[in-house]
């Protein structure tokens, strides 16, 4: 049994924040919060001194292709269906295990450094992948993406089951596993029944995209007669439970879907802004009682991996386009980064700092001059803070980054791989 201790923190739990609080873990859950005279005679193999510091449920990024850290700023300033099917997809045919483990890597590195505890990630190479994320000890939910409409349709249902099979509830539990159905339009009916079938085979859920741009939806729409929301309902992929990144385009009867089905959403505001897929109707999903999170997309269309960023852009962007600052108030933004993030993912006992949940804490460096004055604490880390401010992250109880350095992972290697791998990738196009 390994006990651990945060000293003297901010303490951040439903929207308010108490000072000088102790955290108290044990093993890979949070088992109280001791007073300092609770303190005088325990014993812990490991304190964290939180003085100035606030800690927060660690940040959940639920959307993401993580090794597409490798096409970072490789093809930008276009729309999704050219960047996709003229950039991304021919160059992701020269893809192997070693350049997706050390993009992970890279990516792992740079959530982490950015407070990110969680993430749900669909690509390729997941084997890879999770490795990656078993050996880092981040936590994560991975799917491996399938599309039912190219020769590699056998393989990636295969192995998605595969996936499952090896890693679902394994690294310490940090891992599961969801089944990764691509999109509307790069599948077929007859596919999804079979993604479906083996989704309630293996007690799987989905992660897919869905109704991300204006024209898909019109795709859709001609060629099957319904939204793609209302097409994938039909299909039962929100019968085992779904986290659906985008849904940018859905009217009143797709949201209606979406809450009576618990159709989780991704929210990932800068890449829709970058893709110029446009604006999510997030105040009306949460006014429906939809769970949303918050998610960078992958690194070649937001370009960074910063899910405060994220946090910054869902708070702004709403209000703007709704023309009511009221939509997505301070705390609302925060929650999305933390305990909606959280239950997008499916998980029960993550995302709040109480007893029995997981020990995944993000601490919050406060001395920068834009934590001061401190008038309103939720609005400064709502509108304020940025992710330099993180300063130590634990996942399930450990320690991944301690006074901005990282613990578990050699991150002048990291980079080092990331250029040869990258260098190596496009030497084969
Ligand atoms: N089609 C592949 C597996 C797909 S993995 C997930 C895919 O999503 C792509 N992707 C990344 N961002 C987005 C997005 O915003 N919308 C749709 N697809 C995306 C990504 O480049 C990758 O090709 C196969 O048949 O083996
Ligand atoms: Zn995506």
């Amino acid at each position: 049994m390994k006990k651990t201790i945060i000293k003297n923190v901010g303490l951040y739990q439903d929207h308010v924040i108490k000072e000088h609080q102790n955290i108290e873990i044990t093993d890979d859950r949070i088992s109280g919060f001791p007073t300092d005279k609770d303190l005088l005679d325990r014993v812990y193999d490991e304190t964290l001194d939180g003085h100035g510091m606030l800690a927060t449920p660690g940040f959940v990024n639920t959307h993401n292709h993580i090794a597409m850290t490798v096409f970072r700023s490789y093809a930008d300033d276009m729309n999704l269906m050219d960047w996709l099917q003229t950039k991304i997809w021919p160059a992701e045919d020269h893809l192997d295990s070693d350049v997706v483990y050390n993009q992970t890597m890279l990516g792992i590195a740079e959530m982490i450094r950015c407070g990110t505890t969680s993430f749900a990630d669909m690509y390729f190479f997941m084997d890879d992948t999770a490795r990656a994320v078993a050996e880092s000890g981040i936590r994560a939910c991975l799917s491996r993406g399938m599309t039912g409409i190219t020769p590699s349709a056998e393989t990636a249902l295969k192995e998605n089951r595969q996936l499952f099979l090896d890693w679902h509830k394994k690294g310490d539990g940090r891992i599961t596993v969801m089944l990764g159905p691509h999109a509307p339009y790069t599948n077929t009916a007859a596919y999804l029944q079979r993604v479906v079938a083996l989704a309630k085979e293996l007690g799987a859920e989905i992660h897919t995209h869905l109704s991300e741009t204006k024209g898909e939806v019109e795709e859709c729409r001609k060629k099957y007669g319904k939204s793609p929301i209302a097409w994938f309902d039909e299909l039962g992929l929100f019968d085992t439970g779904c986290l659906a990144a985008h849904c940018v385009w859905v009217d009143a009867d797709d949201l209606d879907i979406m809450a009576r089905k618990h159709v989780r959403v991704a929210h990932n505001p800068g890449s829709n802004l970058k893709l110029a897929s446009g604006i999510a109707p997030i105040g009306k999903m949460l006014e429906k009682g939809i769970t949303v999170g918050l998610g960078t997309d992958g690194a070649s269309s937001n370009n960074n991996l910063d899910i405060m960023e994220e946090m910054h852009l869902a708070a702004l962007i709403h209000k703007a386009n709704t023309l009511d600052p009221l939509v997505i108030p301070a705390e609302t933004a925060v929650n999305m980064l933390t305990e909606g993030g959280a239950k997008a993912l499916g998980y029960t006992d993550i995302g709040r700092l109480e007893t029995g949940y997981k020990a995944d804490i993000t601490l919050i460096d406060r001395s920068g001059l834009h934590w001061y004055p401190r008038n309103d604490q939720m609005s400064l880390l709502a509108y304020a803070a940025n992710s330099f401010d993180v300063d130590t992250v634990l996942v399930n109880g450990k320690i991944l980054l301690r006074n901005k350095e990282f613990t578990t992972i050699d991150i002048e290697k990291i980079k080092h791989e990331a250029e040869r791998t990258k260098n190596k990738l496009f030497a084969s196009l």
